[in-house]
């Protein structure tokens, strides 16, 4: 073997990627779809109950499962070409917002992370500086300045009025960008995720994979009176996930968090958890919650889905099986081949 196979990580996706977890946006449900057969055995009754009572109707949900798969197959091919393209015609405005640097993170969010650093570090002295456990597990500290988030909105805002072509986040956001596509996994998430909340996630949640959480997906997701206002109830195809409130001005839009995705919503009371600009939040992906409708202004939010392959190669998050592996780009949806890490052992032997 090479050495340098030795050291790159190769990510794949599970096969469920193209069945599972369809949004039908106009019924707020999630669907699986392996044939028309089963759709109709599955969801025609549950459908009619959400008001899809035609025909009409419910060919419209056919297309737009159809047309979902389609996308979802064709989706790592026309990613590439996006960010290629992205890469060699579009100009940022501010491109010193790409590279992390610690001025654009406040005090104590660094504070936080070096006492995690600590060798006696627990969980108890590191909620001692959080303060705000604000739902279950849901943990809440100021993360970036001011003055960064202003700039990072410029940013996006001047990208978004760019003619660049633009990847949706994923059928839940119709606005919001895809920043791996847009240059910032390199130099900006992959720092943040591995020298700063890597720290704070292995004493929040170890039980979860936050010890070792070697890959992301990073988006944000944009809200305003006449685009998308809210979010419905979901969980993330994550382990941990990182929201940054990042502005700019708006009334209400409070997330709400519930319980695990096993829990029924009948059986669950959800918390609401107001979030401040320039604050970050964690919660663990598998968490249900949703963003309520805001009622004026614009918001937009920075997500980091963070993603442990040691948990997932176990399980599949989103079909909850031993993942099927398919050859996947850049991150892919953090599966490994699971002896991967034996074979880094075997490689630091040669
Ligand atoms: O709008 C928000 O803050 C929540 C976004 C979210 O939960 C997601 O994109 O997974
Ligand atoms: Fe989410």
């Amino acid at each position: 073997m090479q050495n340098n196979e030795c050291m790159v990580d190769k990510f794949y996706t599970c096969s469920c990627f193209c069945t599972d977890n369809i949004f039908l946006k106009d019924y707020k449900l999630h669907v699986k779809y392996v044939s028309e057969e089963q759709v109709k055995w599955d969801y025609q009754h549950i459908l009619k109950t959400l008001g899809c009572t035609t025909v009409a109707q419910y060919d419209v949900v056919l297309k737009k499962i159809h047309a979902e798969v389609e996308r979802r197959k064709s989706l790592s091919v026309k990613s590439a070409e996006r960010a290629e393209h992205i890469k060699k015609h579009y100009t940022p405005l501010h491109p010193n917002v790409y590279h992390l640097e610690e001025a654009y993170l406040v005090p104590e969010f660094i504070n936080l992370v070096q006492y995690s650093l600590g060798k006696d570090a627990t969980k108890e002295g590191l909620l001692k500086l959080i303060h705000s456990e604000t739902a279950q597990r849901v943990y809440r500290f100021p993360l970036f300045t001011k003055d960064f988030c202003h700039e990072l909105i410029e940013e996006l805002e001047h990208f978004e009025e760019s003619d660049a072509p633009k990847g949706r986040p994923n059928t839940m956001n119709n606005y919001g960008i895809l920043l791996n596509e847009l240059g910032f996994d390199e130099a900006f998430i992959t720092p943040l995720r591995e020298l700063y909340l890597t720290p704070v996630t292995s004493l929040l949640y170890p039980d979860c994979g936050g010890t070792f959480l070697d890959s992301h997906k990073a988006f944000v997701v944009k809200y305003s009176m006449n685009e998308d206002l809210d979010l419905s109830y979901h969980y993330d195809n994550a382990e941990v996930t990182l929201n940054v409130s990042l502005g700019k001005e708006f009334t209400e839009g409070n997330l709400y968090f519930g319980d695990m995705r096993q829990v029924p919503l009948s059986e669950t009371e959800c918390a609401e958890v107001e979030h401040c600009v320039t604050e970050g939040l964690l919660h663990r992906g598998q968490q249900m919650h949703g963003a309520l409708p805001i009622s004026s202004g614009l918001r937009w939010n920075l997500i980091v889905w963070m993603r442990s392959s040691q948990e997932r190669n176990r399980l599949c998050p989103m079909c909850n099986k031993r993942p099927v592996l398919v050859e996947g780009d850049g991150f892919a949806d953090g599966f490994t081949k699971a002896d991967i890490r034996a074979q880094r052992a075997l490689c630091a032997l040669h």
